[in-house]
Order: C-alpha cells, then sequence, then structure tokens
C-alpha cells in the first residue's frame, strides 16, 4: 500500500499503519458504547430522582446541585466540560 493507495476504511497509506488503527478503533467502538450505556443510565436514574422528588412534593429540580455538576466537568475537562455537563443535564430533566 502507498499513499496513492490508500485504505479506503481506515484512511492510511500504509498497511502496518491500516491493522494499527483497525486495533485502536475497536478499543474507541468499545469506548463510545459504554459513553453511550453510561449516558443512558445516568438519564434514567436522572428522571428516577425527578419523580421521587416530585411525587414527595418537593421541585423538579435542584440548581444547586445542578452547579455543582456542571463545575466539576469544567474543571476536568475546561470548557467542553460545560457543555457535556450541559447536555447531560437535559437528558435527564430534559430543556429548562
Ligand atoms: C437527579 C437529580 O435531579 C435533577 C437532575 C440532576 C442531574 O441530572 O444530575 C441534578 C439536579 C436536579 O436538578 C438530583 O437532584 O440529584
Amino acid at each position: 500500500m502507498t499513499a496513492d493507495t490508500l485504505d479506503t476504511t481506515t484512511g492510511a497509506a500504509a498497511s502496518e499503519a491500516a491493522t494499527e488503527i483497525r486495533t485502536i478503533r475497536e478499543r474507541i467502538d468499545e469506548i463510545d458504547q459504554a459513553l453511550i450505556d453510561l449516558w443512558l443510565e445516568r438519564a434514567r436514574l436522572s428522571q428516577e430522582v425527578g419523580r421521587t422528588r416530585m411525587a414527595s412534593g418537593g421541585t423538579r429540580l435542584v440548581l444547586s446541585r445542578e452547579r455543582e455538576i456542571v463545575e466539576r466537568f469544567r474543571e476536568a475537562l475546561g470548557a467542553d466540560g460545560t457543555q457535556v455537563a450541559l447536555l447531560l443535564l437535559r437528558a435527564g430533566r430534559g430543556p429548562l
């Protein structure tokens, strides 16, 4: 394989690189699936907390707790962390 015969699925120009990329992609796919599963589990748990709290006569949301979560993600991941946390929170309790 040479630079003018790129592997179509990996985009690599050498077969060793294509093999390495395929191996790394397997782990990336595992990580993505774990993220999806955790995302969905978190949303379900968040909804359960909301239902439990409202059934007790409490509020739907607790903004101080949401601020803590946004801050945790911002500290760990920077500005992108803020965006991830906002999407994560929305997945559980819907848009504000
Ligand atoms: C899940 C909760 O309820 C809501 C959803 C939150 C979340 O998804 O993390 C956080 C705060 C609340 O607005 C909670 O209070 O823990």
